[in-house]
């Protein structure tokens, strides 16, 4: 008899719990005792009401944040007990983060801030991948610009191609279509259903979208920092009526 294991989760959380201000006479339990598993080349959405917790919860999974107690693993690696040092390690070679600032450097072109990582890291670039991230984009007429020469939405749109261009294992994207035109947030999510569809890329994005949420294949729904709703495929009426419940 053969016996076949579920394939270890891309991350995930056991019991994560996290407090700010702690030891002030008014702590927030931000994220309240949260145990998930994030198969590997899935596209998850993290929705839920201001204030309950999604982006606490995704900067403890990317070890950007630490629990205050329970586990947050990226792979095997739980980053609640590694050192500092390897947590960073770990972010670098297997996590991209899709966030609104844009920390662009000021003297590159587009194309030299997206490729820049790669070359920190002595990679080489994949030219179809760049190709089909800059297009996806419609970046395509700017990259030779630099970053005082593009508007704030093109800016995003290169901090957003830079996160990809290195295919990172794990993405965690906090409401990356919020300064979007429609046309190109479509396009970004697109982009980022089929990354996880055809290159095995996990996705985990936080949006206050209920239709960028229809492009995911899971949305968790986070109220008061526990998860209330864990909902499979998706659909904006689906998740739209589930928040209208929420208030
Ligand atoms: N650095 C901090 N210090 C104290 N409290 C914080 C801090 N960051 C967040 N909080 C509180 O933790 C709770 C969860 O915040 P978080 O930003 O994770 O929620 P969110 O669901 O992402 O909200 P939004 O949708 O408005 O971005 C909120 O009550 C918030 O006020």
């Amino acid at each position: 008899m053969t016996v076949t294991s579920a394939p270890p989760a891309a991350c995930g959380t056991q019991n994560l719990t996290k407090v700010y201000a702690p030891d002030s006479d008014r702590p927030v339990v931000a994220v309240n005792d949260v145990s998930v598993e994030i198969r590997p080349g899935s596209f998850t959405a993290i929705m839920g009401p201001s204030g309950s917790g999604k982006s606490t919860l995704m900067h403890c999974m990317a070890g950007l944040d630490r629990a205050t107690s329970g586990d947050a693993f990226i792979g095997s690696h739980n980053l609640s007990t590694l050192p500092e040092k390897q947590v960073t390690r770990v972010r670098r070679d297997k996590v991209g983060f899709v966030f609104q600032s844009f920390n662009l450097l000021p003297t590159l072109t587009a194309a030299q801030n997206i490729v820049l990582p790669l070359e920190l890291a002595g990679r080489k670039v994949d030219r179809q991948l760049f190709q089909s991230i800059t297009d996806s984009l419609g970046l395509g007429e700017r990259l030779s610009h630099r970053p005082s020469q593009l508007s704030g939405g093109q800016q995003q749109r290169v901090a957003i191609a830079r996160a990809l261009v290195t295919r990172p294992e794990v993405v965690f994207a906090d409401e990356p279509t919020g300064a979007l035109d429609s046309r190109t947030g479509t396009a970004l999510l697109e982009y980022l259903s089929r990354a996880s569809r055809e290159q095995d890329q996990t996705i985990i994005m936080v949006t206050h979208d209920p239709k960028a949420a229809a492009y995911a294949d899971r949305a968790l729904v986070l109220l008061d920092g526990s998860i209330v709703d864990d909902v499979a495929e998706p659909t904006a009426e689906r998740m739209l009526g589930i928040l209208g419940k929420l208030g």
